[in-house]
């Protein structure tokens, strides 16, 4: 048997929802370049669940649709008021609260393709508001219902404060779901795959998906990100720390790769928004850091920046709390999972590898009594 490790390289499956070729990302045939600067994140989801951009009465539809299914069941909003809330990641509560959320919708379990597309609509309707609403809750404050007249970025932000955002803070989280919406077979996508080619269900699949983003070598490196920029805490500490990191062959968190090689093309929108707004919040030093560290770690390691890397200061200057960036990036995934997972349904083959076996040959059986 021959392995190949973390499975690098290996085609498991095709897809016709997003592609990475030669550094090169495209939703359905969009490069990820066009559709940062022109797309809304609604847009996207139709077209990663539909693979065509809408028209403009489809995409009126979606919103509604979204608008419409966007409140959550008070049992899952008292259910948060149950949470040990000092001690709970912002990631465990939106896993648990998915996974709840699954036992409220009399559909859970039916798997006709209409039932799970209403299925995805809801889910990624309330996703926004499942964040939003456990920010709030676990400091003691009111949830605040979502409003039909506002899309999902502006949604989000008006949920998690009860402020209408400036319109800069709209475009640059518009942009960061766009951006983060779909991605080809990263980890949390295959891992709600691998779980609904068993034939369960959406809600289990996407809690799936949740536990796997929440690793820091995956989703969670946004706000291991924004940890290091706020542990170096001045531009005039970075270099030293950076470097006393890697000689000890420590990771950057917000660098490097499995697919990308001389790049990854979502960094650069990014990078772009972190400069405008943290010299708009006046916290300039953050992009300042960043840049920093991008240099020597490019010029050391020859790593570029991920996604991951400028959506920490980007997230930061909107004034969101540091653990729920990782929620952030569920709110837009989800979008992508729910593609994969109807798609998987639409040709589904159990997903099941082999191991090579490095254990020990064939042993007896000795009854405790008699053993060492
Ligand atoms: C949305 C996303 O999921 S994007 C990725 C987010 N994750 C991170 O930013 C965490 C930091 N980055 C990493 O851990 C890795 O680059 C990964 C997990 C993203 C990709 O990893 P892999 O392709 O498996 O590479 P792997 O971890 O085997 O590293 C290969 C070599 O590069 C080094 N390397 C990789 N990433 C980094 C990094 N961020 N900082 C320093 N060194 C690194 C490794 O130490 C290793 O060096 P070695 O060969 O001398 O031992
Ligand atoms: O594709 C990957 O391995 C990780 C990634 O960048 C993503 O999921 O957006």
């Amino acid at each position: 048997m021959t392995v190949t490790r973390g499975l690098e390289g290996v085609v498991a499956t095709t897809s016709s929802i997003s592609s990475i070729i030669d550094d090169t990302l495209t939703y359905v045939g969009y490069n990820i370049d066009d559709l940062a600067e022109n797309a809304s994140f609604e847009e996207v989801i139709y077209l990663l669940w539909h693979r065509k951009l809408p028209t403009k009465a489809q995409l009126d539809e979606l919103n509604k649709q979204l608008a419409e299914n966007a409140e959550l069941p008070k049992e899952v909003i008292e259910h948060f008021k149950l949470y040990p809330i000092d001690k709970v990641h912002p990631m465990g509560a939106l896993r648990t609260a998915v996974s709840l959320l699954g036992l409220y919708d009399e559909e859970a379990d039916l798997m006709d393709p209409e039932a799970n597309y209403r299925k995805a609509v809801r889910l990624q309707a309330k996703m926004p508001t499942l964040v939003t609403t456990f920010a709030r809750v676990r400091k003691g404050l009111e949830p605040i219902a979502p409003r039909k007249d506002l899309g999902i970025a502006a949604n989000f932000l008006y949920m998690l404060t009860g402020n209408e955002p400036e319109p800069i803070a709209i475009e640059a989280f518009n942009k960061a779901l766009v951006l983060h919406a779909d991605h080809e077979l990263n980890a949390s996508t295959f891992t709600a795959r691998v779980c609904v080619a068993t034939l369960s269900d959406v809600y289990s699949g996407i809690t799936s998906a949740i536990g796997a983003l929440k690793g820091p070598l995956h989703g969670g490196a946004n706000e291991a990100v924004m940890n290091m920029l706020t542990e170096i805490g001045s531009v005039d500490r970075a270099e030293s720390y950076v470097r006393e990191k890697l000689a000890n062959k420590e990771k950057i968190m917000g660098f490097g790769h499995r697919v990308y090689r001389q790049g990854d093309p979502r960094a650069k929108h990014l990078k772009v928004m972190s400069e405008k707004l943290t010299k708009l919040t006046g916290k300039p030093e953050y992009y300042e850091m960043s840049t920093l560290i991008e240099g020597i770690v490019t010029g050391e390691k020859n790593l570029p920046p991920n996604v991951d890397f400028y959506s920490a200061s980007v997230y930061d200057s909107l004034g969101i709390d540091h653990d729920l960036f990782t929620p952030i990036f569920a709110v837009s995934r989800v979008s992508g999972w729910l593609a994969h997972i109807l798609e998987q349904y639409e040709n589904n083959r159990l997903i099941r590898p082999r191991a090579d076996y490095t254990g020990p040959g064939m042993q007896k059986y000795v009854p405790v009594e008699l053993r060492d």
